[in-house]
């Protein structure tokens, strides 16, 4: 996260559309952190999308034969949405318990190219390979910014883990003690 994957994106869509492409811009219903229909980078640059609850809806809300039509406008020889969406998506690849992000991995053997990205550690300032969360929430899904995570080099990665599992184990004690 904050790595500049959504800065990008947008930097690509506009450069698309400044050579007359038509670009269809598509995002999760379930991000609203900045914004309902718009992709929003952390720095506040945004641009209209449309919000959908998952990918197979895409091809319904353009209809199969623009989507064909958008498809040859892009050059692309292609024969099914997966492999059309691989022209420019951004993934958060890694979950904050270090393990890999559901099943977005299984895009890159069929992406023409890949950039991995790297955010600041927020406590050094060197390059951030992890996102720490700083909440309690253990679900592998849970939608945020700033407010729950925060970009940390390896370093400090192990190091917030160790500060999070000790202010957990101290309050679970206290809370027992009250109970
Ligand atoms: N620790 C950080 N490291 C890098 N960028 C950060 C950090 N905290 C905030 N930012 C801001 O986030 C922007 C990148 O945001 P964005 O493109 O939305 O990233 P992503 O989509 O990868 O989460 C940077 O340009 C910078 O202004
Ligand atoms: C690490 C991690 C992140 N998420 C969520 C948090 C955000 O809503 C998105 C990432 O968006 P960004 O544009 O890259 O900032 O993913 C999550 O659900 N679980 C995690 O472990």
């Amino acid at each position: 996260m904050f790595a500049g994957k959504t800065t990008t994106l947008l930097r690509r869509i506009q450069a698309e559309s400044n050579n007359g492409r038509i670009v269809a811009v598509i995002k999760s219903s379930k991000d609203t952190r900045y914004g309902l229909d718009s992709i929003v980078t952390h720095d506040g640059m945004k641009l209209p999308c449309w919000a959908l609850a998952n990918l197979s809806l895409f091809r319904q809300k353009i209809g199969t034969d623009a989507m064909i039509s958008l498809m040859s406008s892009a050059s692309m020889k292609l024969n099914s949405l997966k492999t059309f969406m691989t022209s420019a998506v951004r993934l958060l690849i890694m979950m904050a318990k270090q393990r890999r992000f559901g099943s977005v991995l299984d895009i890159i053997p069929i992406a023409n190219s890949v950039m991995k990205l790297m955010a600041r550690c927020e406590v050094c300032g060197k390059q951030a390979q992890f996102t720490l969360r700083k909440t309690d929430e253990r679900e592998t899904e849970l939608i945020g910014g700033a407010d729950v995570y925060m970009p940390v080099c390896r370093q400090h990665y192990v190091s917030g883990q160790v500060v999070i599992e000790t202010a957990r184990s101290v309050l679970g004690s206290q809370k027992l003690a009250y109970t």
